[in-house]
């Protein structure tokens, strides 16, 4: 079946979410890795979220972020507003409760969290590194003093993600009938902004309006989330306009498609709305790393994802572009 039909039969009024094994991510029996796309693919057509499980992320490399989140975010608010993220050049550093909005119809998202893009680990390296690719994106992370060590659990845990995203972008293209390697060329400086994010609890009268993170789609090409064992935050939304729970699943991290790859694939694969909202009265830590290709490539659409009967959706915009408008409303300036 072709990308285009496939796309026009899709199931997605669904009620659950799929979860892939990536065991044999590194197989090269070309007939394991087509049933693996092939995973990928239903699961990017009909629901836009999947978990994977046996991803290879060393449990204490999220432990060591986690806890490192965990002191970071009790410090006092003038403290982490040293770090405001509307006075960096884009978007870097803290964002205070209720500062960004994710949803127009909403309030403020009600949670704070910390934002950084690439970054060698070795202090020299980064030191060195101009990230000049970066064209209307570029601009250098900021870290705080406090707690000591923040900035090396945060990358600890960030590179081995970076390398599973890099791992799915040829699982991705073979899901779409390209060549594996039909990113390569498109992610050598790729884009991967993390956010180190706490939910306070949301205890009294529920006012819809006030949310952990406001309904809302991704901006890049998928994000792989991380979330807190134990506590039901997040809901995606079916076509029939269902909130379906995504629960943590323990050994498992979420992936979910965000727009540039909705845009690259003319919506055949489909960037999911999705929310959170913590009433669980713990608070909650997830951790999103939004992978998106490098930032001037232009975001043209997959040639089998458009027909006569599905005409172009989109004008073309390089990724920088895009990222950047959709990172100025959400904060708002
Ligand atoms: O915290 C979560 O579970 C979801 C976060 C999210 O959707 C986002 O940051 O885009
Ligand atoms: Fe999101």
């Amino acid at each position: 079946m072709s990308l285009v039909e496939a796309a026009e039969k899709a199931d997605t009024a669904f009620s659950g979410i799929p979860i892939i094994d990536l065991k044999d991510i590194a197989n090269p029996d070309p007939s394991v890795k087509r049933a693996l796309a092939n995973q990928v693919r239903d699961a990017c057509i009909n629901v836009g979220f999947l978990y994977v499980k046996n991803h290879g992320i060393p449990e204490q490399a999220i432990s060591d972020a986690l806890a490192a989140m965990k002191e970071y975010f009790s410090l006092p608010l003038e403290t982490k507003m040293e770090l405001d993220i509307n006075k960096s050049s884009n978007f870097k550093g803290y964002n205070a409760v209720l500062s960004s909005n994710n949803d127009p119809e909403s309030a403020g998202d009600m949670h704070e969290g910390f934002e950084f893009n690439r970054e060698p680990i070795d202090p020299v390296e980064a030191a060195n590194e101009k990230r000049l690719h970066d064209g209307v994106m570029a601009g250098a992370n900021v870290w705080p003093r406090d707690p000591p060590g923040f900035r090396e659990a945060m990358l600890r845990y960030y590179h081995p993600v970076v390398n599973l995203g890099l791992a799915l972008f040829p699982l991705f293209a073979l899901a779409l009938d390209l060549p594996a390697d039909f990113f390569d060329d498109k992610t050598r400086h790729c884009a991967a902004l993390m956010r180190a994010l706490h939910y306070p609890p949301q205890t009294g009268p529920v006012d819809d309006r006030v949310i952990g993170i406001g309904a809302h789609t991704d901006f890049e090409c998928f994000t792989i989330l991380w979330q807190e064992p134990g506590i039901q935050a997040l809901q995606i939304l079916n076509a029939d306009k269902k909130w379906i729970d995504a629960p943590p699943i323990p050994g498992t991290l979420v992936v979910n498609l965000g727009d540039q790859f909705a845009r690259w694939t003319n919506d055949v694969f489909r960037s999911t709305v999705h929310r959170a909202i913590n009433r669980s009265g713990m608070r909650r830590y997830s951790i999103p790393l939004f992978f998106g290709t490098d930032y001037d490539v232009r975001l043209e659409p997959i040639p089998s994802c458009v027909s006569e009967d599905r005409p172009v959706h989109y004008e073309v915009v390089t990724a920088g572009e895009y990222v950047k408008e959709r990172l100025k409303k959400a904060y708002g300036h």
